[in-house]
């Protein structure tokens, strides 16, 4: 074989007698593994299984900053049965088997992600040697995608690190920094980027290593050997614990690896083959590829077609609460960029200077920042009672209180302290922007930009225009989102615009069947089971009853009956009852209260008595058609640009369970005439607010899907 431009792997043999393989997959901007490299990887292996004088082999990636990202995702969307998907399994298990079994020693040098096939690759090598950037991460993150490690990763892992460490990896997918794999025993060592291919050669030339066992203490010891049952079925009961049984890779991933640690490595390739095969033609897995699919082409869109973002280098922060805190430290840890931010008394910009440095210290603690780091990030973030330091911010987020006169006079004060340029981004969750950029002398530069609370966690922000936002404004919000770790989708101007629009329906329903005495626990309970991260009612306690409270009245009116609140908010506000930041909802927190209890008192202000009528399957319909009905209304309203977007945003703004693809994906899976047939049905049971919007009443008719 001759190396070609068109090879994603080239090898060259050093003076040194070792030869450095560069994974470098032409016209891609990150490598990943394809079926399509079978000829060439097998050209490239007889070359180095031919070579009596090779002294040992190094892999490295040609990408500036990444090693593998995995196998093409791709690729396995693209199989059409479970022999399909389980025979790429196998070839990429064959391939990795031949690697290990090489005489000669094989080093995996690696800088940037090495993730899923990419790391199953690392892990057949006999060492690994990582750069000590940030951007270096390690992990098996198949769990994500609805798989199981189908390339060795369920054996290899668990025989290097330890059966605890690496089910714990693979399912959560976490991805792990160098040092730590280092301490895990995944990395052998970390070397600067500079050094990488120098430091792997010199791996490589001191000679094949002994296989190590994993670094277990005692306690460890005794879990791994005779008592590993326990380990196995506890691990399975805490994952289930979140997972609720929703997710089948969880339950494969376990069985995969005790297969193979109790009959031994290659029965436990044959059974991880044969899972990923399933796996990948499950549901699940299928929703949740869409999901990666459709993030990463959000990643690559400006918001405004055409059009440049301008680079934000300042940017100004109004109001030190916990959203203006939140904002600050997302700007300046993720987005790099100086924040100065303004209140109107020092214990708001205290408060915000408080905030960032206590997100900040943790990554102090967990060495993920050194201290002259944090020192830096702590000085990029400056507070002023006025507005001085603000005639240079690029943009200006909002975070003030919800009040729309006051939202106005900062547009204003902006116009005036700010630069022509700047961009004026409210964090509003219910005011029109419309009405804040009612009296602005430059209305263009005026936009929506809600974050989810807690800001520094919450991976969706909503950018909203009004018919007067410009496109560069648009563009420039979007990749300061972007820049600020967030997921954005952009939506057009409308009570509650997406994500509290389909939200409050939702809740409003459960409210319903809670005043009709379904029991609280009850109505928590199936929505979690459901996939929700939270029930409807722990919600309500979260966002506040006093919250919600103000926004239904305003959704109602807007946009009709369909949003009027059952009339329970005002007894529960009247018994001084807001929810969690009170003390005093749905639920108890007082400090006596061990574990999640809820506040029965709560029943004798409505004179119920709780008592379970409805099924699992039954309360979680109830609430849940609501939501997706009004996720069409918003498609059909145009309040969201796509069907993506909606799915995205209900993912990642509410949490609707990813395993089911968001609203539109959901409801394509059950069929749009189902969803009708259900909305009718209770529209006729339980009220008009269920009548199905025009749009899905048209789609069953012509039998259409949102997605093809
Ligand atoms: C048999 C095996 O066990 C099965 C597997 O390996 S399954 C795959 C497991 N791997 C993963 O899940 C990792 C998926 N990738 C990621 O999480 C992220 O891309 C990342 C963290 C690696 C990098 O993120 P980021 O820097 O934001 O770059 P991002 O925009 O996402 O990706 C860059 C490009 O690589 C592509 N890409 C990254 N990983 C990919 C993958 N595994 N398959 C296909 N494409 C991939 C993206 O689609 C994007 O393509 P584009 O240039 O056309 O836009």
């Amino acid at each position: 074989m001759t190396n070609s431009a068109n090879n994603a792997f080239t090898l060259d043999i050093r003076d040194d007698g070792i030869g450095v393989v560069t994974i470098d997959v032409p016209g891609e901007s990150m490598n990943t593994l394809k079926s399509t490299f079978a000829d060439e990887v097998a050209d490239l292996m007889e070359r180095v299984e031919g070579d009596s004088k090779l002294k040992g082999l190094v892999f490295i990636s040609g990408k500036p900053s990444s090693f593998v990202a995995g196998a093409d995702i791709r690729m396995i969307s693209e199989c059409e049965t479970a022999a399909d998907a389980e025979s790429l399994a196998r070839q990429g298990q064959a391939l990795f088997d031949r690697l290990e079994s090489l005489k000669i020693p094989v080093v995996a040098a690696i800088h940037g992600p090495a993730l899923g096939g990419g790391l199953e690759l690392a892990l057949a090598c006999h060492v690994r040697v990582v750069s000590d950037s940030p951007k270096t991460v390690l992990g098996l993150p198949e769990v994500q995608l609805g798989l199981l490690p189908g390339s060795g990763g369920t054996q290899r892992l668990p025989r290097l690190v330890g059966v605890q460490q690496a089910l714990t990896m693979m399912l959560t997918g976490k991805q792990l920094r160098p040092k730590q794999a280092l301490k895990l025993g995944l990395a052998d060592e970390i070397v600067p980027q500079s050094i990488l291919l120098e430091a792997a050669v010199k791996q490589a030339l001191k000679g094949k290593p002994k296989k190590r066992k994993p670094k277990l203490n005692l306690i460890g010891k005794v879990l791994e050997g005779p008592l590993s049952g326990v380990l196995f079925s506890k691990a399975r009961e805490q994952a289930q614990k979140k997972a609720h049984g929703n997710y089948p890779a969880i339950d494969k991933i376990i069985d995969t690896v005790k297969h193979g640690m109790s009959k031994g490595m290659q029965a436990g390739l044959e059974y991880e083959a044969r899972c990923f095969g399933e796996l990948a033609m499950t549901e699940e897995s299928y929703q949740l590829r869409n999901i990666f699919f459709a993030t990463t082409e959000i990643k690559k869109e400006t918001g405004a077609d055409g059009v440049k973002p301008e680079k934000v280098k300042k940017a100004g922060v109004l109001g030190g609460g916990l959203m203006g805190g939140g904002i600050a430290h997302v700007t300046i840890s993720k987005a790099k960029v100086p924040v100065r931010l303004k209140d109107i008394n020092h214990d708001g910009i205290k408060n915000a200077l408080a905030y960032h440095a206590k997100l900040l210290e943790p990554k102090l603690k967990r060495k993920i920042m050194r201290k002259a780091e944090v020192q830096r990030d702590m000085l990029m973030l400056s507070g002023s009672l006025d507005y001085s330091g603000f005639n240079d911010t690029d943009i200006v987020v909002e975070a003030v209180f919800e009040d729309l006169n006051l939202k106005q006079q900062m547009v204003s004060d902006i116009e005036t302290h700010a630069g022509s340029h700047t961009i004026f981004a409210t964090n509003t969750s219910s005011l029109p922007i419309t009405k804040i950029a009612a009296k602005a002398q430059r209305p263009e530069q005026v936009i929506g930009l809600h974050y989810f609370s807690p800001v520094e966690k919450m991976p969706l922000a909503e950018i909203i225009t009004h018919p007067g936002t410009s496109k560069e404004t648009i563009a420039t919000t979007v990749e300061f989102a972007k820049k600020q770790g967030k997921t954005p989708i952009v939506v057009k101007d409308g009570a509650g615009f997406y994500v509290n629009r389909i939200l409050a329906p939702y809740m409003n329903e459960a409210a319903r069947m809670l005043l009709a005495g379904e029991p609280i626990e009850a109505l928590d309970k199936n929505l979690v089971k459901f996939g929700f991260p939270v029930g409807p009612i722990t919600l309500l306690d979260e966002v506040g009853i006093d919250v919600a409270a103000k926004v239904a009245p305003i959704l109602a009116e807007e946009l009709g009956e369909r949003f009027r609140a059952p009339d329970a908010f005002s007894k529960l506000l009247d018994d001084g009852r807001k929810g969690r930041k009170t003390k005093k909802g749905f639920y108890r927190y007082d400090k006596k209260t061990k574990g999640k209890q809820v506040d029965t008192s709560v029943y004798g202000l409505f004179g119920i008595t709780p008592e379970s009528k409805l099924s699992s399957a039954d309360m979680a319909e109830r609430c849940v058609l609501p939501m997706l009905n009004e996720a069409a209304w918003c498609l059909q309203d145009g309040i969201i640009r796509s069907a993506r977007d909606g799915d995205i945003g209900a993912i990642f703004g509410i949490g609707f369970p990813p395993f089911r693809g968001g609203p539109f994906r959901y409801m394509d899976s059950l069929g749009v005439a189902h969803i009708v047939e259900r909305l009718q049905h209770y529209a006729k049971t339980e009220g008009d607010r269920f009548k199905p919007c025009q749009l899905l009443v048209d789609m069953a008719a012509e039998k259409q899907r949102f997605y093809d």
